[in-house]
């Protein structure tokens, strides 16, 4: 051994002096220091978990860089989701990983994934997510639209389909539909000239057809369901705190997410009371008469709050788009005028042959998807374009990115009805391009019932009237901004000035006189 070498002793004794040494100084450092230093750690500690996850995830679907806690809320800032997620999904594909807050979720935004999802993998991806507030509104998620996967949904979807739903059960309504487009059709004449909210008209309309398919004129308190109904259906948008960040209970109570629902649903569960106990006296009533005409309709409460907001949210959006294109509304108006000739009651089956207005409706599907996402949840690991989608992801299918997307749209996001003109594409799940009604097994069944009120309001609003802007706007300063919820509507409402198409004289006058009012409403009670 040296003489510069310390023995087996001396370096035992200088690392332990080192050590006491070290001790001494972590304890003269100020406490707040101390815990900063701590958090700090935490922090980095939960910065390596994500950094580690995403290594040894490499099989996940592309997305940004997660932040902890709030994963990739951030990129959702600024701007509204549908619009959001499609601009990410420029950068990551049509195949996108996101940490939502505490949920893990992949956005599709291209039919050719979208075709994976919804029709290779259907059965994987046939589950809807849980939200706080359909959880609440939704009696723990029994009505068909969120109800799980399995034997309950697909009893509920059978008999939807077969019963309440059916061809012949949405024309039944239609003398239901004819007499309240009358009523929409005798109150703008009447505005003579002002502006008027037809927002507000539209909106009105979509809740009498409802109102009276669902209890003909027996419930009391019907406005304030559909109110209700409204209401609920606005907070079920899924981007909530609540539905990103489930098990932050104390973070639902400060957001104010829970007690608002539940205001609602108290207000929905005190007058389904009252339905269901003027139904049961009724039953009563009927077993008394041997009368049995009771059975079906109790379902349908649950089934037409979809009804309401998706046919005037597109109504709107329609006249709006119309507006802005002026030479679209004169040509779907000389068809109508054409193809009707001086009629004064349309019906239904008048505007049966119409074909420019179906391109109409189609396209204003296309720009405006009432409802822009899909939401699905992953039943079970799943294997997509090679990357694992594992279970309980939620699945977000975005409508609106996919149809708007230029790899199959020319002029993606302009509003040319023609372009449905000569081809085979239909909104009825078999396009993967052109989604509005959905796809696949939890397609849309209220599809019919949702175009029969779509097509007649929109057909007799262009046919009585010419539509323009309050004096001094031009067509294209329309406001288009979008609001956001289960449905993405129009922000501002839409205010018009209507005149009385000049070839209709025989309208002149009708309002005025009760004779020809009723003459008018007795041919729709036919
Ligand atoms: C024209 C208006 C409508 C549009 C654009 C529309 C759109 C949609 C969309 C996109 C879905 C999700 C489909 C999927 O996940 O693949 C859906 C589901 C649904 N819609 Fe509609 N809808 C409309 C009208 C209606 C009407 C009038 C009713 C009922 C009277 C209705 C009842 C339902 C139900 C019950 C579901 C859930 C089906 C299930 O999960 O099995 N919808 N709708």
């Amino acid at each position: 051994m040296s003489e510069q070498e310390p023995s087996s002793h001396q370096r035992y004794t200088v690392t332990a002096r080192k050590s006491s040494l070290g001790d001494m100084e972590l304890f003269q450092f100020p406490l707040p220091i101390i815990i900063l230093f701590i958090l700090f750690l935490i922090f980095l500690f939960e910065l390596l978990k994500v950094f580690k996850k995403d290594d040894t995830s490499q099989k996940l679907p592309p997305g940004p860089r997660k932040l902890p806690l709030i994963g990739n809320l951030f990129s959702l800032v600024g701007s509204l989701p549908h619009r959001a997620l499609r601009d990410l999904a420029k950068k990551y594909g049509g195949l996108m990983h996101l940490q939502l807050g505490e949920i893990p979720a992949v956005v599709v935004s291209s039919s050719r994934v979208a075709k994976e999802v919804l029709k290779v993998h259907d059965h994987a991806f046939s589950n809807r997510p849980e939200l706080l507030a359909v959880k609440i509104l939704m009696y723990n998620c029994i009505d068909l639209a969120f109800s799980p996967y399995g034997e309950y949904w697909r009893q509920m979807r059978k008999i939807c389909t077969l019963e309440l739903l059916s061809a012949k059960k949405v024309k039944s309504f239609s003398s239901i539909r004819e007499g309240e487009v009358w009523h929409l059709i005798e109150s703008v004449r009447l505005t003579s000239g002002s502006v008027i909210n037809l927002s507000e008209k539209i909106y009105a309309l979509s809740n009498a057809v409802t109102r009276k398919a669902v209890f003909g004129d027996r419930c009391k308190d019907q406005d304030a369901l559909i109110q209700a109904i409204h209401d609920a259906i606005s907070t079920t948008g899924g981007f909530d705190v609540s539905d990103l960040f489930p098990s932050f209970k104390l973070l639902h109570f400060f957001c104010g997410m829970r007690s608002k629902v539940e205001k609602v649903h108290q207000k929905v569960d005190q007058i389904f009371d009252t339905i269901i106990h003027e139904r049961e006296q009724s039953a009563l009533r009927n077993k008394k008469n041997d009368n049995d005409n009771t059975g079906m309709e109790d379902l349908l409460d649950d089934m037409f709050s979809g009804g309401t907001d998706t046919s005037s949210t597109i109504i709107e959006w329609a006249i709006s788009e119309m507006i802005r294109h002026p030479t679209v509304m004169e040509k779907a108006q000389a068809e109508l005028r054409q193809a009707l000739g001086k009629k004064k009651i349309i019906y239904e089956a008048d505007i049966r042959g119409l074909s420019y207005l179906k391109l109409v409706i189609k396209e204003t599907l296309r720009l405006h998807p009432a409802s822009p996402f899909l939401p699905r949840e992953c039943r079970e690991q799943c294997e997509i374009d090679g990357y694992i989608i594992p279970k309980k992801t939620r699945v977000i299918v975005n409508v609106w990115a996919i149809g708007t997307d230029p790899e199959y749209w020319h002029n993606a996001e302009q509003f040319q009805p023609e372009r449905f003109e000569n081809n085979s594409i239909e909104f009825t799940g078999s396009n993967l391009e052109y989604i509005p009604f959905g796809a696949g097994r939890r397609m849309c069944p209220g599809l019919g019932f949702g175009l029969a009120n779509v097509e007649l309001p929109l057909a007799q609003l262009l046919y009585h009237f010419n539509w323009n802007l309050p004096v001094g706007s031009q067509p294209e300063e329309l406001d288009m901004s979008e609001t956001f919820g289960a449905s993405v509507g129009r922000k501002y409402d839409l205010r018009l000035i209507a005149t009385p198409h000049s070839s209709f004289g025989h309208l002149t006058g009708v309002g005025k006189s009760s004779s020809t009012r009723d003459m008018g409403l007795a041919a729709y009670r036919r």
